[in-house]
């Protein structure tokens, strides 16, 4: 379970959020969602401790990660963190297969080749595994980026804006696959977005207001 109590962050003194208490289990995904400039990427950072927090706790299976040091927090992030961010950034020189793997590369883990390959199956990207990222499309590497996200058995996937810019069949797509594999992965799921059509896949909800 993810508990997110009285979380805080200031960029200045104009720019300060002070962030509702937010819970997310695995059954229930969680969906943020907000006009422009109400902080839900910022959250979304501050959830994926990249950004840390000026007050409150953010509490993940039990880990009260502020009282992680730095590189306790980056390694409890690459263990247990999958971020699908809203424009993928891959290595472009490696293949499909190799920037699936990288997060168990920084993570010092082995590569978990018979793992990527499940999920490239799952994601119906296991016929693209060896070109580069230029090479797919931008669907395609939205999956890679799922993959990627799920390869260190994450128990938080977030996402950033996953749908904005696609259209109605597309936008669908994109969610029933996080959902789908967030369930199968057995991970807690937090979407950020403004894209209302989303609102309807998610039943647990939080409105952003600045
Ligand atoms: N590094 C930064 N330094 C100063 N201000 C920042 C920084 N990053 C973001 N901000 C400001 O914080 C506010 C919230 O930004 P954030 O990206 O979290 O909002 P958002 O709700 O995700 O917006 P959008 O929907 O437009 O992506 C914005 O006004 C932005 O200008």
């Amino acid at each position: 379970m993810l508990q997110a109590i009285q979380l805080q962050f200031a960029y200045n003194a104009h720019t300060i959020f002070q962030y509702p208490d937010l819970a997310c289990n695995r059954d229930t995904p969680l969906l943020i969602t907000g006009r422009s400039g109400t902080g839900k990427t910022t959250l979304l950072h501050l959830l994926a401790c990249l950004l840390k927090p000026a007050g409150g706790q953010l509490l993940i299976d039990g880990t009260d990660t502020g009282l992680l040091s730095n590189s306790k927090l980056d390694q409890f992030r690459g263990r247990h963190i999958g971020i699908v961010y809203q424009s993928s950034h891959f290595m472009s020189a490696l293949s499909i297969l190799d920037n699936i793997l990288l997060p168990r590369f920084f993570s010092r883990y082995t590569p978990d080749t018979g793992k990527a390959l499940q999920l490239a199956a799952r994601l119906q990207i296991d016929h693209l595994l060896h070109k580069r990222p230029a090479e797919l499309s931008k669907g395609e590497q939205q999956r890679v980026s799922i993959a990627r996200a799920l390869i260190n058995n994450s128990q938080l996937l977030l996402a950033d804006e996953p749908t904005s810019s696609l259209d109605d069949d597309n936008a669908y797509r994109v969610i029933q696959l996080l959902l789908e594999q967030a369930a199968m992965s057995h991970a807690m799921l937090i979407v950020v977005t403004h894209d209302a059509r989303l609102k309807q896949h998610f039943s647990n909800l939080i409105y952003l207001e600045r």
